[in-house]
């Protein structure tokens, strides 16, 4: 049966809300924090992929994810997805959301509240008539600012069914257009999941007014299972993250669950409007602002999703690829252009080359930044491959708006030597150089940026990935660092490892430079400085 919802006007019984939360879900897990220029990319990515629906952040958490969620607001201002900002069942708390929303041609305030026993007696510490009146209350408040109010149980699989469906209709009553039922802790299986969607859509009375919600967590492994175990019960908007981020073990990740639904579509015929082909530069694009990469095994975007090594498969694959391929490659964006980029390739090779890795959009000056150093990258490398030009592209996207810039570097090292690096930076757009020696080349190029910009910050992770195979390999760094309890990762690749490491260092310091501003009082916010 069709329904009429105020985003979204009549939607079919068929069709598949995309709800994606890698900016607000996706960022609670330590170390993915995002600052707002990142998140703007991010949203960006999340439109041009087709997502019906932005959790942008949670308003009230910090002046920073206020600023975030507002700037994207702005950022749609006249058209594009749905962008919502979580809030708790509190008055300052949906205001906040509200306030962060106004500019948003379609916006939706999302309130949450606990609805297991366990959640109301311990955390909470209320009753549930209490959680009954909160329910009603939030959502009548939240229905004064939005026509579009998602409530949210959380710990709703954990929740006695009973009292859940009493909560869902105090929802309905109160104006909510999406009842979203978390499995919050990862803890369902899947026929809990239907049966969970089912009773309340043939028990609760309104339910046939709105659209039911799933959000499932990853403890178990099950969040994808869950999502589509929810879709069979008759959940018509999922709630996921992109390569599956979020607290602890993460969400559904959006990337599986679309291509489960269009794989399977003889056993799942439903609509939707992800635009596969664009998944994986959307997924590379949040590993590098982030400075995770996916498992090499990760379903969909993994190194080895498409990969085949032993004999047998590679020859059933040679003959035709659907014997252990059940999707394309292309299908989901890996590249499918013949041109294989070095130095004597030109500026239409490399512009083809994006286009076919997915970054249609990317701007003039971004691309001839890019072409730059691709160039220098192919004076160093004998073949740039597919991941060389994502990297490249995606560092001088996320690098755009830094403040402290690395221009400089010479590192001398060898055995029996004392390390030595000497480096300029450009902070503010002013030069500053520093010099120092160190116990490896890496520690003297980390105690020289520290001499350039001074700063007291801990050095937490040091990590090197190679992007391709090869000795003349792009490494890829990440560094997280940490200043009063507030932790940063910052990412750089290039083929000279020292380099990378300079150039994660400095991200994560940009970072951090953000993070703090975001985060000062008010009349403190301007001056902010190291
Ligand atoms: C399942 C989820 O993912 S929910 C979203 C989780 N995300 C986050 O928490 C990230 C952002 N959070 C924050 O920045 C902070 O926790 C804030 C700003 C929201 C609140 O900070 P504080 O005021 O210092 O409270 P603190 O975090 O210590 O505790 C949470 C309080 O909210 C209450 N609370 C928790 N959930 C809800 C809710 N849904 N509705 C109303 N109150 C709630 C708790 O009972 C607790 O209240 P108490 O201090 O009276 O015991
Ligand atoms: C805020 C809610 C939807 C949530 O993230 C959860 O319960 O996991
Ligand atoms: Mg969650």
């Amino acid at each position: 049966m069709a329904i009429t919802h105020p985003s979204f006007g009549t939607l079919d019984d068929n069709r598949i809300i995309f709800f994606d939360t890698t900016l607000r879900d996706g960022e609670q897990s330590p170390g993915f924090s995002m600052n707002i220029e990142e998140k703007l990319r991010m949203a960006e990515a999340l439109t041009d992929l087709g997502v019906d629906v932005i959790e942008a952040g949670f308003a009230i958490a910090s002046p920073g994810d206020f600023e975030s969620v507002q700037e994207i607001a702005k950022r749609f201002a006249k058209d594009g997805p749905v962008i919502a900002s979580l809030s708790r069942a509190a008055a300052a708390d949906i205001l906040r959301s509200a306030e962060a929303l106004k500019p948003a041609a379609r916006k939706r305030i999302h309130i949450v509240l606990a609805t297991s026993d366990l959640h109301m007696r311990v955390k909470l510490r209320m009753s549930r008539e209490e959680v009954l009146e909160a329910v009603t209350g939030s959502v009548t408040l939240g229905r004064q600012h939005s026509d579009d109010v998602e409530w949210s149980a959380e710990d709703g699989s954990r929740s006695d069914p009973d009292f859940l469906c009493r909560c869902v209709e105090a929802a309905i009553k109160a104006g909510a257009t999406t009842i979203n039922i978390p499995d919050t802790v990862g803890y369902s299986m899947p026929e809990d999941m239907e049966r969970i969607f089912t009773d309340l859509r043939s028990r609760v009375p309104g339910a046939d007014t709105v659209i039911f919600s799933a959000h499932n967590h990853n403890d178990l492994g099950m969040a994808v299972a869950n999502t589509i175990a929810a879709i069979r019960g008759g959940a018509r908007q999922i709630e996921s993250t992109i390569n599956g981020i979020g607290e602890r073990a993460g969400n559904a990740s959006l990337e599986e669950v679309a291509m489960a639904l269009r794989t399977r579509r003889d056993v799942l015929p439903f609509a939707n409007t992800i635009q596969t082909p664009k998944i994986l530069r959307t997924s590379k694009l949040l590993a590098t602002i982030t400075g995770f990469d996916v498992q090499p095994n990760k379903a969909i975007v993994g190194r080895n999703a498409f990969a085949h090594e032993s004999g047998i498969h590679q020859d059933g694959v040679l003959k035709d690829a659907s014997t252990y391929e059940i999707m394309t490659p292309e299908s989901v964006g890996w590249s499918n252009s013949s041109l294989v980029l070095g130095k004597h390739s030109g500026r239409a090779a490399f512009r083809d080359k994006l286009r076919s890795l997915g970054y249609g959009e990317i701007g003039d000056n971004q691309l001839n930044d890019a072409f730059r150093r691709f160039k220098d990258l192919a004076d160093r490398k004998k073949v740039v491959y597919d991941e060389d030009v994502a990297a490249l592209v995606d560092d001088e996207v996320v690098r755009g708006h830094d403040r402290v810039k690395l221009v400089g570097l010479t590192v001398a090292t060898g055995l029996g030597v004392r390390p030595m690096a000497t480096l300029a930076l450009e902070v503010d757009g002013e030069r500053r150089d520093g010099m120092a020696t160190g116990d490896g080349a890496v520690d003297a190029t980390f105690i020289a940026i520290r001499n350039a910009f001074p700063h007291d910050v801990a050095l937490k992770l040091f990590a090197v990935q190679s992007v391709t195979g090869g000795t003349d390999a792009q490494a890829r760094v990440t560094v997280r660092l940490e200043e009063g309890g507030k932790l940063v990762d910052g990412q750089g690749a290039d083929t000279d490892t020292i380099v990378a490491a300079a150039r994660a260092y400095v991200h994560a310091l940009n970072k951090l430079l953000v993070k703090r501003e975001r985060t000062a009082p008010a009349e403190f916010r301007a001056t902010a400085s190291a």
